[in-house]
């Protein structure tokens, strides 16, 4: 029996992680919940588990972390207000199983320097993908790993098109149904590369040997490509309660957690190579994950700023990305070890900024 806490629980990761939960009560015990601001909605869960702590806020929900023993902790909040939470898992030493990228992403090597070996299993669908193609070769056998984007809502279209997109067609997914933040970020590509600079984090490989395709039908979940020249990818129809049971129970499968392919009707899976002058979001991430320290945090908190500012109407479309493009490049270089302090320091300047950016654009 694994005793689970999950943070987040009344999200899309959260949800699903319940359901997976509520079908193998056999092989997993809720010992703690948290959610944001959603008190009802976690009373009724809490009642439904039979869950005794349970948590609102991200304060309370590091000390339910560090207060409730369990085996692994799944982190399904949105946003780097994870930081803390993630720090505290890895502290208490359970696993982490991570769906909260920005967690990772702003925390850089202060999060990595904190976690044991193997001890973060990642829930993300194409970094459960990586590792889970990683099960056959060493990191010395590895030549790239290559992340499948689906290319959101706006694939095929020109930067010019997409001045007048609104929040309701941004966050029309075309093969996942998330929550606001990540759903808006696969629209602009800015998930895919936060999603770069995970993958360099988790698996320890260089920006160079790190690829994106775009593949609309989001089957194929990631790959990695071998020094032989073979590729092994993972592959599903999209549907995360399976790497969130990986996540709960790795290296084990949950048997039965989704539905296999269906290999008897005639179906296409199909690759295109990413459009970097609409979707400028990847080479930025590459860059502001190279130049490391404070960049991911400063990058990724602009953003949430941003798609706040653009689905209050505050700002246009693009202007997200130019949002994110000019705090990134008024953000002076951070020399010295990454420590809490200075991650948090880094993430309130560049929420100040952008919103200085946004009032700009605003004018
Ligand atoms: N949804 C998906 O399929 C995927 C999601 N992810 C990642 O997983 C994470 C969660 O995404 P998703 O489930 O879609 O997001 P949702 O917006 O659907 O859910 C977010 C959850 O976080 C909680 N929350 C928000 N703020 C706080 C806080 N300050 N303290 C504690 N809890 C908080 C919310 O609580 P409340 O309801 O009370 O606001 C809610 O339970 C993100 O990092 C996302 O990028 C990654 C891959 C796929
Ligand atoms: C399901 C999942 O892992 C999301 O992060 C997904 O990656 C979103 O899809 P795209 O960003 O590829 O559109
Ligand atoms: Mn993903």
């Amino acid at each position: 029996m694994r005793r689970v806490i999950i943070l987040g629980s009344t999200g899309s990761i959260g949800v699903q992680a319940l359901d997976v939960i509520a079908a193998n009560r056999d092989s997993f015990e809720i010992v703690g919940l948290a959610a944001g601001t959603n008190r009802e909605v976690l009373r009724q869960q809490a009642h439904d588990f039979g869950v005794e702590h349970t948590a609102l806020g991200e304060i309370e929900a590091e000390q339910l972390v560090r207060s409730v023993g369990a085996d692994v902790v799944l982190n399904g909040i949105t946003g780097s207000v994870g930081l803390g939470p993630t720090l505290a898992a890895l502290e208490t030493g359970t696993t982490l199983a991570l769906a909260n990228k920005e967690s990772l992403i702003v925390g850089g090597d202060l999060v990595r320097d904190a976690a044991a070996p193997g001890q973060i299993v990642p829930v993300d669908s194409e970094h459960s993908a990586i590792a889970q193609a990683l099960r056959s070769g060493t990191h010395a056998e590895v030549r790239r790993l290559v992340l499948t984007a689906s290319g959101g809502p706006f694939r095929g279209r020109t930067r010019e098109s997409l001045a007048s997109v609104t929040p309701a067609e941004a966050l029309a997914h075309p093969t996942w149904d998330m929550g606001l933040v990540v759903t808006t970020n696969s629209s602009t590509l800015v998930n895919k590369g936060l999603e770069v600079i995970e993958a360099h984090l988790l698996f320890n490989v260089p920006y160079d040997q790190i690829d994106v395709t775009v593949h609309p039908q989001s089957i194929v979940h990631s790959m990695v490509e071998f020094v032989d020249g073979s590729t092994i990818a993972q592959c599903s129809p999209p549907d995360m309660r399976l790497p969130i049971s990986l996540g709960l129970d790795w290296p084990n499968r949950v048997p039965g957690v989704g539905a296999p392919l269906d290999w008897t009707t005639a179906s296409q899976w199909t690759f295109e190579p990413l459009d970097a002058e609409a979707f400028p979001a990847v080479e930025l991430a590459k860059r502001v994950g190279r130049a490391g320290g404070t960049y991911p945090a400063v990058f990724n908190a602009a953003n949430e700023q941003a798609v706040a500012a653009f689905h209050a109407g505050g700002i246009g479309y693009l202007q997200i990305l130019e949002v994110v493009e000019r705090v990134v490049d008024l953000h002076l270089p951070f020399s010295g070890p990454l420590t809490l302090e200075s991650v948090l320091d880094a993430e309130g300047w560049a929420r100040g900024a952008a919103e200085d950016v946004i009032a700009d654009l605003a004018v």
